[in-house]
């Protein structure tokens, strides 16, 4: 059996990996005979008249130019328009009698929920695609293998491998040898030649093809970074030299003790792929260095080779406009080919190809979906906003998660959507209209003023501007454009706006009280350390389950710095894992209330420069030393201390000020004692900023919405 070509990222499922099926492994499942609902699912699926290519353990549905389902085929784009060759209407009656979808439950309140229970155990319901049928494909497969595949299960086994290779070499040999003449020598000489001759043209269009990936033209260079004169090489890098080596680098960093040339060190293995890696995949070093420590040297090559492919596209069906199978069907009837994001979602629908543009099909302009990365189900998801509630989103444009919070709350109750940006606010505004959302005002504030604004909520999102570095596939300018200021400036401006989430939501809430807060980065100093400082500036809130079903832990440590314990409660997806954008989702539950004088604190002029200046660094030397130690301040009846809230003491924050001032010179090369005035100088505040009063609006989720 010819090898299986490994399916494109944007192929693949998103998601938790596919759990190992044992059945399909050694002789088990030619011994297991068939059950009697694999019998009975052979039969369903020859009456579906759907094209089932199994992907990843998934199932994907193909329309053909007619609008019906296929039954053959794979998924190659269609030749001609799709035009459907009856009404859309009573074709999708057509699917549903052959697949017997009416049968299956079309409860709104099952599409629309994040039913987390439901997450690992409910009916997919798109196209009938059941748990049931989930299962049965895996019988399936292994019935089609008892009578056909017999020889793949002999395969498995080593004796009868050797012993089906004799036999095929044998016929190969009687069918294939000629006798050698001098007749047809020549003639045998000249098909080598061809075959030579195809195989390094085969060779060249995957050099090419390798290189276009990594946007670098292909050539045979040498790679020192000086020429003879001592200038910079203008020549090319060997991109298939750059990749042996940094495969190689990277294996002898993974098995350090076993593999290393003892003359050198890890750092100077570690100095040497980092330089290989800005070369291959075009980071700036400061970036790559930066996201090379989150891994273990392997997996850090996997995450810069996931962010070198798309993720897949992923539709949102609007459940206050339509159902996800409704929405299924119109759009295969449409040309496009389709399958349920995963058991984690219920209307996020993955597409695989589409004959024509997603952000312009009628049911598109009718709000039936919106595009949005998988990632960015999850926030929402983990907030799980109830119906009658009354929710704050503190940075919602364009508006994808606010819309999505609407639908889960099926227009009841108040969403409140705030963004700083008034242009942004704009396109928030559009799809808040095309996708019928009811309950939502739209805000035009600093987030950090709330809830001076208003407060009181029972749920606050806070998905918050970032640097951008889980989505670097979407924008592979962050590979470039990010420096060490972005990475002072953006982490002070979250601190800010998670302390005002948090002070705007109601302890007291009968339904509620969390605050979820998200980004679209992986970088600890926008997370962890966020969530970190937070935890030690409000002790009256804790860190609780997201209730996600996949993602890895969040950090308890990192380098130098370790974090509170139940940092493990947080999350982060990366793109190498489950072909999804990177992204952090933290989730707070609220307490008891926060002080007055801890809120009113929180804005002031000399907050915003303590914050702005120099708070990275006071949090960092918390962080660094005593492990939430705020938390651990709480009474005998694990109520909090009033104390220990972050409000400000004038001599304590001199103190750290005066500290983290001559920390950040002692970074920038200057001598703290030298010079006073240069020192203000090269520390002013205006330099980091958040970007709130600034020219720019941080987005590293922007392009999760084709409008
Ligand atoms: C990651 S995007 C939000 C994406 C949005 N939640 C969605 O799902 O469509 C971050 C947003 O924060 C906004 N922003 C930046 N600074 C802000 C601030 N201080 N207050 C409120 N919004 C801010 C930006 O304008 C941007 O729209």
């Amino acid at each position: 059996m010819a090898p299986s070509k490994p399916l494109s990222r944007r192929m693949q499922k998103q998601g938790p990996p596919a759990p190992l099926d044992e059945s399909r492994i050694g002789n088990k499942r030619k011994l297991s005979a068939p059950t009697n609902g694999a019998i009975k699912k052979q039969k369903k699926i020859s009456a579906l008249p759907v094209n089932r290519n199994k992907q990843n353990g998934g199932t994907k549905y193909t329309a053909n130019s007619a609008g019906k389902t296929s039954t053959k085929g794979s998924f190659k784009p269609q030749q001609k328009p799709v035009k459907p060759a009856k009404p859309v209407k009573a074709m999708m009656a057509d699917v549903e009698d052959v697949t017997g979808l009416s049968d299956v439950s079309d409860d709104a309140e099952g599409e629309a929920g994040v039913d987390l229970d439901g997450l690992s155990g409910g009916k997919i319901d798109v196209l009938g695609l059941d748990d049931d049928e989930m299962d049965s494909d895996a019988d399936d497969f292994a019935n089609a293998l008892s009578a056909s595949e017999d020889e793949d299960v002999l395969d498995s086994d080593p004796e009868m491998q050797a012993q089906k290779g004799v036999w095929s070499e044998d016929d190969d040999d009687s069918d294939g040898e000629e006798l050698l003449t001098a007749a047809n020598i020549a003639g045998l000489s000249q098909r080598l030649d061809k075959q030579q001759a195809q195989e390094d043209a085969e060779a060249e269009a995957e050099l090419a093809d390798d290189a276009l990936q990594t946007n670098i033209a292909p050539a045979d260079l040498d790679m020192d970074d000086d020429d003879e004169e001592g200038k910079t090489s203008k020549l090319a890098p060997d991109l298939q030299l750059l990749r042996t080596r940094i495969t190689e680098t990277v294996r002898v960093l993974s098995n350090f003790k076993e593999l290393r040339d003892q003359t050198r060190s890890r750092a100077e293995y570690t100095q040497a792929v980092l330089k290989d890696i800005c070369a291959y995949y075009s980071y700036s070093p400061f970036l790559a260095e930066k996201l090379f420590s989150l891994f273990p040297p392997q997996e850090a090559l996997a995450f810069f080779d996931a962010n070198e492919t798309p993720r897949p596209m992923v539709i949102r069906t609007n459940t206050l406009r339509t159902h996800r199978r409704d929405l299924a069907h119109t759009l295969i009837n449409r040309g496009v080919s389709l399958e349920p994001v995963g058991k984690w979602s219920k209307v996020g629908l993955q597409v695989y190809e589409s004959q024509v543009p997603l952000g312009a099909t009628p049911e598109y302009l009718a709000g039936h979906y919106i595009l949005q990365a998988a990632s960015s189900f999850l926030p929402v998801m983990a907030l799980a906003p109830q119906e009658h509630e009354r929710c704050l989103d503190m940075a919602a444009a364009p508006g994808g998660k606010t819309t999505h919070m609407a639908a889960l709350m099926k227009n009841t109750g108040c969403i409140f959507a705030n963004d700083a940006s008034k242009d942004r606010a704009k396109g928030l505004i559009g799809n808040i209209h095309r996708l019928g959302v009811k309950n939502t005002i739209v805000c035009n504030y600093n987030a950090q003023e709330f809830p001076r604004v208003m407060g009181g909520f029972d749920r606050v999102l806070l998905d918050a501007p970032c640097s951008g570095t889980g989505v670097i596939a979407k924008d592979p300018s962050v590979k470039t454009n990010k420096t060490q200021d972005d990475f002072l400036r953006l982490p002070h401006l979250q601190k800010q706006l998670l302390l005002s989430a948090i002070d705007s939501v109601d302890h007291a809430s009968k339904t509620g009280g969390y605050i979820v807060y998200s980004t679209c980065s992986v970088t600890v100093e926008e997370n962890e350390q966020v969530v970190q400082y937070a935890l030690n500036k409000r002790p009256n809130v804790k860190l609780v389950s997201t209730g996600l079903i996949f993602g890895k832990e969040g950090f308890t440590k990192y380098m130098s710095k370790r974090f509170h314990p139940s940092m493990k409660e947080t999350r982060r997806y990366y793109p190498h894992a489950f072909n999804v954008d990177g992204f952090f989702v933290a989730k707070f539950k609220k307490t008891a209330v926060t002080p007055a004088d801890a809120v009113k604190a929180q804005g002031t002029p000399a907050e915003q420069a303590r914050v702005n200046g120099v708070a990275a660094d006071v949090e960092n030397d918390v962080v660094d030393g005593d492990v939430h130690a705020a938390v651990e301040d709480e009474d005998d009846e694990g109520g909090v201390k009033l104390g220990a809230f972050g409000g400000w003491d004038d001599e304590e924050d001199a103190v750290y000020i005066e500290r983290s001032l001559k920390k950040q010179l002692r970074r920038k090369g200057i001598d703290p004692k030298a010079s006073k005035s240069k020192a203000v100088r090269a520390l002013d505040p205006k330099k980091v900023t958040g970007d709130v009063n600034g020219k720019k609006q941080e987005n590293g989720d922007e392009s999760e919405t084709i409008v």
